[in-house]
């Protein structure tokens, strides 16, 4: 029998304590208490119908990601990772994530986590400055993220992830390597660094901010922050994300690698493959009210043939490293001869190279990213 890929769990939480003006993923601003006993309940219902898709497979990594999933009581958390392991078999060294911000954990919070099984933390800090952090709709206090930030990186052992954000709306070169020199000092073992992007349906996308740095300053940056980080002991392993030996991402890796998550929550997507070959897309309501209701499923479909090589190289190109060709068919279920044209046209064009095993991205493929995935497009 084919071996199918790792598979790995996701389960979205869409509260926030309010909006940020730049955010597109699934999120919503608390207006009255968060139901959260009968949202876990829906969860679990929501996992219970994608059972029957993924063949009794193990689980090797679990994110809670969001929102704002430590708005949640550790109590709530425990229950629906309790039950999560009784529905599926979930590897004894899952690695289990879960996001938040500074205004919504503390040390009581972190340490109840840790105690229920959550092994790695995702912090989002996106910068340092007040002003600049107000023009981006968030807002903590400076005692808030100093506290958070050192009682987190003083507990023994912890694996923990700081999320910040560049290119934002009056950040200066020196602002931007500011929060970055802050960050490592705190040593976290992971690092994402977003480059923000003005996404459709966000306040940002209809009011747009004037002063984000221009290319020149952004380049000076990326190119500075890029050694600092690197210098520190955190190496580049996809476009944002940096790690320290042994803490790249498991569960964001097994995403960029295309192999398999199940997506359950308001607005989750799950890819799962059939043992006949068939790749299987779901994609979860995003209406927090209709999902209540139970009407988890919008849409689950098979991704067609020739969706497949876009899809399989928007992922894969984003760690950067030498791809092994043998994983295109192997991931896929498509002989490699069906793409052999277009990798040659990204080799004619400088975005590849080509050797008798692996292709790998150039400087000019990342920095035109878009151009080169243009091509897989059917
Ligand atoms: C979905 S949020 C969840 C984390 C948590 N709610 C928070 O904001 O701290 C994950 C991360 O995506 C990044 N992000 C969200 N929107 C972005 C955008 N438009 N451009 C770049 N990064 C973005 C932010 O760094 C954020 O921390
Ligand atoms: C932008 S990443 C941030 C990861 C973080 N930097 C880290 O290293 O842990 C996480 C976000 O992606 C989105 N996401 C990830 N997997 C998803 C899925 N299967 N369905 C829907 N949204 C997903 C969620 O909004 C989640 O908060
Ligand atoms: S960035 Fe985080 S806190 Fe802000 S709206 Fe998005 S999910 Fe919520």
């Amino acid at each position: 029998m084919k071996k199918l890929p790792n598979l790995s769990l996701y389960i979205h939480i869409p509260w926030c304590s309010r909006k940020c003006y730049y955010c597109d993923f699934n999120s919503y601003q608390i207006k009255k208490k968060i139901p959260q006993k009968k949202y876990i309940e829906n969860l679990l219902n929501d996992l219970d119908k994608d059972l029957l898709i993924i063949n009794n497979r193990k689980i090797k990594s679990i994110f809670i990601g969001g929102g704002t999933p430590s708005l949640f009581d550790p109590e709530i958390i425990e229950y629906l990772i309790c039950h999560v392991k009784k529905k599926l078999q979930v590897s004894k060294t899952a690695e289990v994530t879960i996001e938040s911000n500074p205004n919504t954990i503390e040390l009581k919070k972190i340490n109840q986590f840790i105690k229920i099984g959550i092994n790695r933390f995702s912090i989002g800090i996106q910068t340092f400055n007040t002003k600049i952090l107000k023009s981006l709709g968030r807002e903590y206090s400076r005692s808030q993220v100093q506290d958070l930030l050192y009682n987190i990186s003083n507990i023994q052992n912890i694996n923990f992830n700081i999320d910040i954000m560049h290119n934002l709306p009056g950040q200066s070169y020196n602002n931007a390597i500011y929060d970055l020199k802050k960050i490592i000092l705190i040593n976290p073992s992971h690092i994402s660094w977003y480059e923000l992007t003005i996404e459709p349906n966000t306040i940002f996308f209809y009011k747009k901010p004037k002063n984000i740095p221009n290319e020149r300053t952004n380049l000076k940056i990326l190119k500075k922050g890029k050694y600092m980080l690197e210098k520190a002991g955190y190496s580049q392993y996809e476009i944002s994300s940096f790690a320290k030996p042994g803490f790249q991402c498991i569960h964001n890796k097994n995403y960029w690698d295309f192999n398999d998550y199940i997506g359950i929550g308001c607005g989750a997507h799950g890819k799962i493959t059939q043992i006949n070959g068939d790749i299987i897309r779901t994609i979860k309501n995003k209406n927090i009210d209709m999902f209540m209701k139970g009407l988890y499923l919008k849409k689950k479909y098979k991704i067609k043939e020739r969706d497949l090589p876009i899809e399989y190289f928007i992922n894969k190109f984003r760690l950067l490293n030498p791809i092994k060709k043998i994983c295109f068919s192997s991931k896929t279920n498509i002989p490699y001869v069906n793409i052999e044209n277009k990798i040659k046209i990204a080799v004619n064009q400088g975005y590849l190279l080509e050797t008798q095993f692996y292709w790998t991205i150039t400087k000019k493929g990342i920095n035109f990213m878009n151009n080169l995935l243009e091509i897989f497009l059917n």
